[in-house]
């Protein structure tokens, strides 16, 4: 799904008041009650106080129209006006007008701190202060007023976007934006929405579609997208009635040292649960009986040393004769200098693209000068402290999309930033994931992320498309996981379990939204 900026939606705003034909009053007549709507299906006439703050802008706009239409079918509703300049939008002060023939009570206007209305839990609040017009940071007394709103706790409702907060770019200040319980935002999702930093303010979201212009949104370039159910079906290769094991690739997981062989055993299912026809471990000595009892699908080889890696030429020719159609490096080998060693060598060895995880990111981060050995567009799969590593610090998590693009174009690489909302690096091309929860905060689990990546390159997949995959099944096996033995019950090992289930899911008839 793609993910728009708020210049295109303000285009595609535009273009459909030209070409549907329809008037932008109309459109935001339109827009604001879908929202209504929305809200009208979850309060079913509940005779609670809601508030209402509305901007002197279209999103003030759609808070009119929203106030309007819950005055019409009875509800408690109280407006008020944040009149924080006297620049009315013309949609704004037609609605501004309206209210009159639904209401006696002519909206409040707050015009500095001593016009602030008590609130308290019991209030539904709903957000129509600033939308996607806001072009600076929110200062003064709308910033004493957006403090005071989130210090009431009650439920808070953003229509568009949490007043205070960009779309495209970082808040410049704690605190400066609305702490939305729910925000209903208008036919796309807006970047911010995903990234850490704005966990405080987005809270849920629901994208309510506003029928602006189709053939705008279909031709219309983007560089970012979400990572849906839709998105995976279309990548997905089924299997063919007469192929045979050797069809589905063969992958070879490298890793492991005394006491971190539980890493490599997860990693090595994960890829034969995610389809790998063939897959072997390259573990240290200590690690062959773990392996084989663990997990008798699995090829076991062991490498000279006992304790970490540490390959011999020998191991390095069994490599080589195997021809694995992946190499997936990195997890649990530490950072002893013959490991070190080892992974430059197969770094130099191996054409295909690999998945480089963990301790394999560390030691490339701590030796830069083995980035240019990686073999193309293989799949970098830090977590947020390893991406530190290696591309440095950012100043704000758009930054870190900046960053982690320039890295991922440097060295031609597709990189992951691991967390909520996982993205998907692949030069300019950003893939944000829509599955998981925080029971998958949990040890193990990105081992289990790195071996299914591996088994679907393996599977013949451009690596972008194996990442995009794997990503939403690990979220979506954690999640069924999650409904099962609940967040902090998920294991890694439960990913494995459940990514079965995360397949079969693709292909299931979805229950109609209601
Ligand atoms: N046809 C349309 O254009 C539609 C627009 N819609 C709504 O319109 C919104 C965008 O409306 P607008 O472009 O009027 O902008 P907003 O309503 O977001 O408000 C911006 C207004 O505040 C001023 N402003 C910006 N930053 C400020 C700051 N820090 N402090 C004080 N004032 C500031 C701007 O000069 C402008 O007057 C969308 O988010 C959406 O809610 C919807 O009605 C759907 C249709
Ligand atoms: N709060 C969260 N919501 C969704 N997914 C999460 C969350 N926290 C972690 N994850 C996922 O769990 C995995 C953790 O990976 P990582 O930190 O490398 O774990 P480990 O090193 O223990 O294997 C990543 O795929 C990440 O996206
Ligand atoms: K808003």
């Amino acid at each position: 799904m793609k993910i728009f900026s708020s210049a295109q939606l303000q285009k595609a705003d535009q273009l459909t008041v030209e070409r549907e034909p329809i008037a932008s009053i109309d459109l935001m007549e339109r827009a604001a009650t879908t929202v209504f709507q929305e809200i009208h299906q979850r309060l079913q006439g509940a005779p609670i106080p809601i508030k209402i703050f509305c901007g002197i802008g279209n999103n003030g706009g759609d808070g009119l129209v929203i106030a309007r239409k819950l005055i019409e079918h009875g509800y408690h509703v109280t407006t008020y006006i944040v009149n924080y300049s006297d620049r009315r939008s013309k949609d704004f002060l037609i609605n501004y007008d309206r209210i009159k023939n639904v209401t006696k009570d002519w909206p409040i206007l707050i015009k500095g701190k001593n016009d602030f209305p008590t609130l308290t839990r019991n209030d539904f609040i709903v957000d129509a202060m600033f939308g996607l017009g806001l072009n600076r940071p929110v200062s003064g007394w709308t910033k004493d007023l957006i403090e005071h709103i989130n210090a009431a706790e009650a439920f808070t409702l953003s229509i568009d976007i949490p007043s205070g907060l960009f779309s495209d770019q970082a808040l410049a200040e704690e605190h400066a934006a609305i702490q939305a319980d729910f925000t209903l935002t208008f036919q796309s999702l807006k970047t911010s929405f995903l990234l850490p930093q704005s966990e405080a303010y987005v809270g849920d979201f629901q994208i309510v579609d506003i029928g602006l212009d189709r053939d705008f949104l279909q031709t219309a370039i983007v560089h970012k997208f979400f990572i849906t159910r839709e998105e995976v079906i279309k990548r997905y290769k089924p299997r063919n009635k007469f192929s045979h094991k050797g069809m589905y690739g063969h992958v070879a997981i490298i890793g492991g040292s005394l006491g971190k062989m539980g890493s490599i055993v997860l990693a090595t299912k994960a890829s034969l649960v995610g389809g790998a026809g063939l897959a072997t471990a390259f573990v240290p000595q200590c690690g062959i009986s773990i392996l084989q009892t663990a997990l008798p699908e699995a090829m076991v080889v062991a490498v000279a040393s006992h304790d970490h890696l540490k390959a011999d030429q020998k191991t390095m020719d069994v490599l080589s004769d195997l021809q694995p159609t992946t190499v997936c490096f990195g997890m649990g080998t530490g950072q002893e200098q013959a490991t070190i060693d080892t992974f430059h060598h197969i770094l130099k060895n191996t054409k295909n693209a690999m998945v480089i995880d963990a301790d394999g990111i560390n030691i490339l981060a701590a030796y830069p000068i083995m980035l240019k050995d990686i073999p193309a567009k293989s799949v970098l799969t830090p977590h947020p402290k390893e991406l530190e590593r290696l591309i440095g610090s950012w100043v704000d998590d758009f930054d870190k999309l900046k960053k982690t693009k320039e890295f991922s174009k440097l060295h031609d690489l597709v990189v992951l930033i691991k967390g909520a909302h996982t993205v998907v690096v692949d030069g300019d091309d950003l893939y944000f994931n829509s599955t998981g929860n925080p029971g998958m905060a949990t040890a193990g689990s990105g081992d289990v992320l790195a071996g299914i990546i591996s088994s679907l390159i393996a599977q013949d997949y451009i690596s972008k498309d194996a990442a995009i995959i794997a990503v939403y099944l690990h979220g979506k096996a954690g999640d069924f996981a999650a409904d099962k033995v609940s967040m902090q019950g998920v294991m890694a090992s439960h990913l494995v379990e459940y990514l079965g289930e995360a397949i079969l899911d693709l292909f299931k008839p979805q229950e109609p939204k209601t």
